[in-house]
């Protein structure tokens, strides 16, 4: 499989090492000399990570004069001792050096000066991976996260797709203005809610997570889309059979649904007492419902490398709520945004049939119908013509199965699309 990024910017303290005990010994010394006494040096943890200077300008109010003597006595401790008071976390050096060996241009990108990243990166002898170090300046005219981002993309560092990965806020807002991905690790020093707030693309909970998503690792994301009746539902148990025979890990999810919290708004979602729902709520629940399930469900599932095959994710809102109740296409992925980031199928499998042949199909199996079903014959053509739109828009992701035809018909064409999809993400 091909690697997600090309370049992949890196925060250090938080993000690659554990910097904590040297960035507080450095700043209690400071205080010190002050005679500032600090009583509570947990609240200190927030220093590590964003400038320097912005956190003495925050948490104790200094400026001028008094913020470059802080600094000057901060680096007093920190230049021959607390610098290397500093430990890689665990798999850190493992992760580098193979996302080296698999052609990523890697970067540091720190709002510590670059002086002193570069002496932290050569006392763990990880130097070497690093295609370009990049950090602030002593004097403070470079310093911001975002600034430095912007430096490393203006000169010409970055090739191909590239994304940032940090720890704290100001990483992935730094990201986030710099128009590119943001990826969150949770092992640094990021407070309670702090990186969600800036929209990351996804927030890694463990360094094994993270290589295998860099390294492209991370197992396939494959959804089953259609009307109702379609024939999904059956295929996909098919499929999921002859995929763990063939040895590989699957999970079989639905939406909406997939999890408790999911499955809890199916129920609000599909009652057919809830004929008042505004098709503006409508979107936002499937979107919730799908939030959800991405986090809890399906991120996991890929990030152990496993087979996930869903029935039902994104192109089900478009085509329901963007076409079928005329919300818009694009309104309704604006909606979705935010629930799904980066996390688009690998491949989609469109059962094309004609709605009412669907409707007949579950009533036929002995189905009730349920609020969707109970839409009408006018909102289910809507939703055809969505689907194929979609479908005709982006037929590399979406392939068309024939699902007017016999079980067996239309089984082969499932076979034939995945196995052909598998192999060429191999090759
Ligand atoms: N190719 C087929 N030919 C005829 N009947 C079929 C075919 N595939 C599935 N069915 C039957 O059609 C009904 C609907 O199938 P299934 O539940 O797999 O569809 P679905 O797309 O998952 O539907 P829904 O979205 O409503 O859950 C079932 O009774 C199933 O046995
Ligand atoms: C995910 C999703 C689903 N829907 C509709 C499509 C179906 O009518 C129901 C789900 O029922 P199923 O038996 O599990 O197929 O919900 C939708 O309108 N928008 C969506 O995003």
């Amino acid at each position: 499989m091909r690697v997600p990024f090309d370049t992949v910017l890196f925060d250090l303290d938080g993000t690659l090492s554990d910097s904590k005990e040297g960035i507080i010994h450095s700043i209690l010394y400071a205080l010190d000399k002050l005679y500032i006494k600090e009583d509570n040096p947990r609240k200190l943890e927030a220093f590590v990570g964003p400038a320097l200077r912005d956190s003495f300008r925050r948490y104790y109010g200094m400026e001028g004069e008094q913020l470059e003597q802080v600094v000057k006595l901060y680096r007093e401790y920190f230049v021959p001792k607390g610098m290397f008071e500093n430990e890689l976390y665990p798999g850190i050096r493992e992760m580098l050096a193979e996302l080296k060996e698999a052609g990523v241009r890697i970067i540091l990108c720190t709002a510590k000066p670059e002086i002193y990243a570069r002496q932290i990166l050569e006392h763990f002898d990880i130097l070497r991976y690093f295609d370009y170090v990049k950090g602030a300046s002593l004097d403070a005219s470079l310093g911001k996260k975002r600034d430095i981002i912007r430096c490393v993309l203006d000169q010409g560092w970055v090739t191909g797709r590239c994304a940032m990965v940090g720890d704290r806020r100001d990483d992935l807002q730094g990201a986030r203005d710099n128009e590119i991905p943001g990826l969150g690790v949770r092992w640094g020093y990021g407070l309670p809610g702090e990186m969600e707030g800036c929209d990351p693309t996804t927030i890694f909970e463990r360094v094994e997570d993270l290589k295998r998503f860099l390294l492209g690792q991370r197992g396939y994301f494959i959804t089953f889309e259609g009307q109702d009746g379609a024939g999904k539902t059956t295929q996909m148990k098919r499929l999921q059979q002859a995929l763990e025979e063939r040895g590989y890990c699957v999970r079989m999810t639905r939406e909406p649904g997939g999890c408790p919290i999911s499955e809890q708004i199916r129920e609000i979602l599909l009652n057919i007492g809830n004929d008042e729902m505004d098709g503006v709520c409508e979107a936002y629940l499937y979107a919730a419902a799908r939030a959800q399930h991405v986090r809890q469900v399906i991120v996991p599932a890929l990030m152990r490398g496993e087979i996930v095959l869903c029935d039902r994710f994104i192109d089900s809102s478009l085509a329901y709520q963007g076409a079928g109740r005329g919300l818009g296409v694009e309104r309704v992925a604006q909606i979705n945004r935010e629930a799904i980031g980066e996390w688009m199928p690998d491949l989609t499998l469109y059962f094309s049939l004609d709605p009412e042949s669907g409707m007949q199909r579950n009533a036929t199996g002995g189905k009730t119908l349920d609020r969707m079903e109970a839409a009408g014959e006018d909102f289910r053509a809507r939703v055809r013509a969505g689907f194929m739109e979609l479908a005709k828009g982006q037929p590399g992701r979406i392939r068309v199965v024939d699902a007017d035809r016999s079980l067996e018909d239309v089984w082969q064409q499932v076979l034939s699309a995945v196995q052909e999809y598998l192999h060429l993400s191999r090759t």
